[in-house]
């Protein structure tokens, strides 16, 4: 369980998050959208102690992430951050490999069992045939899966990926979110693609402006009035294979004009513990 209440963080002085919450238990897919410039990364990087909160609290199973350092906090939460790049001239098996450093005290060389793990998280990624190639030579694409593959060789229970469908092609973008749903593991996502985020989350927490001003399932904060307040864009709930998805439109200026958001306007009441979105979730 991974639980974050009352942040409020920013840079040099500037608060751009500010007193958002979140709660994700066993299981859980909750997914971070808003617009550009909301807060998403910032806040999850919050989450994983790369940065610290000016006040509120970041806690995993209760215990204060800030807390928690090197291989301990590693074995506890694995990060697929924005923009990863590594030009490093290490082969893919040796960055997935990489993914085993918590499971290993300092000195103790990599086994079997740290091969076949990695092994195992190309295959279910798809990229198994890309083992001995040059991390450094892959498209973006191929990068992305690699990355989502050290983490699933690092087997944290806690998984906090940023914009991972960057760079995949429809159908990665479709069976990543689909393996991370299936791993059983606690995830926060930020996501751009609101049908993505309506298909593969259990949980959605709308910030704007770095305010939260909507958590709940996906049906409950993707409603029309809410994304146009957000986005200033027009949306048509259609449900498909039983899955809400969205179909968008630009808003013309006909009709009411957006409503600014940043006073922190609360449209769906932000919940400190979402629920399950059951049956909303069309794999
Ligand atoms: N390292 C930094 N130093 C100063 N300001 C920053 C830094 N990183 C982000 N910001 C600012 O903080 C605000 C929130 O940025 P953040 O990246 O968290 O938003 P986001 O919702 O993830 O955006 P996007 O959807 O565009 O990726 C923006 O105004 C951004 O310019």
């Amino acid at each position: 369980m991974i639980s974050a209440s009352d942040v409020s963080v920013g840079y040099d002085g500037r608060m751009v998050v500010e007193g958002a919450g979140l709660r994700a238990g066993p299981g859980d897919v909750v997914g971070l959208i808003g617009p550009n410039g909301s807060g998403k990364t910032t806040f999850l990087r919050t989450l994983y102690a790369a940065l610290r909160p000016r006040a509120g609290l970041v806690t995993i199973d209760d215990r204060p992430v800030a807390g928690l350092r090197g291989n301990e906090l590693a074995r506890r939460i694995a990060v697929v951050a924005q923009e990863t790049s590594s030009d490093l001239p290490v082969t893919v098996a040796d960055l997935v490999l990489l993914g085993r450093s918590p499971h290993r005290g300092a000195l103790a060389s990599f086994d079997r069992e740290d091969h076949r793990a990695v092994a195992a998280a190309l295959t279910r990624v798809g990229a198994r045939h890309l083992a001995d190639r040059g991390y450094h030579t892959l498209s973006g694409g191929e990068k992305q899966r690699v990355l989502v593959a050290r983490t699933l060789a690092q087997q944290a229970d806690h998984l906090l990926l940023d914009e991972p469908t960057n760079h995949l092609d429809i159908r990665y973008q479709h069976e990543l979110l689909r393996l991370v749903g299936q791993l059983g593991v606690t995830t926060v996502v930020v996501l751009h693609d609101l049908n993505l985020a309506a298909r593969y989350c259990t949980t959605l927490v709308l910030l704007a402006a770095g305010r939260v001003v909507a958590t709940g399932t996906p049906d409950e904060v993707l409603t029309p009035d809410l994304l146009h307040r957000v986005y200033e864009i027009r949306a048509e709930r259609v449900t498909v294979n039983g899955c809400l998805q969205l179909v968008f439109s630009p808003d013309d200026g006909a009709g009411s004009a957006a409503v600014p958001v940043a006073s922190g306007l609360t449209a769906v009441p932000a919940r400190p513990g979402p629920r399950r979105a059951r049956g909303s979730r069309g794999r």
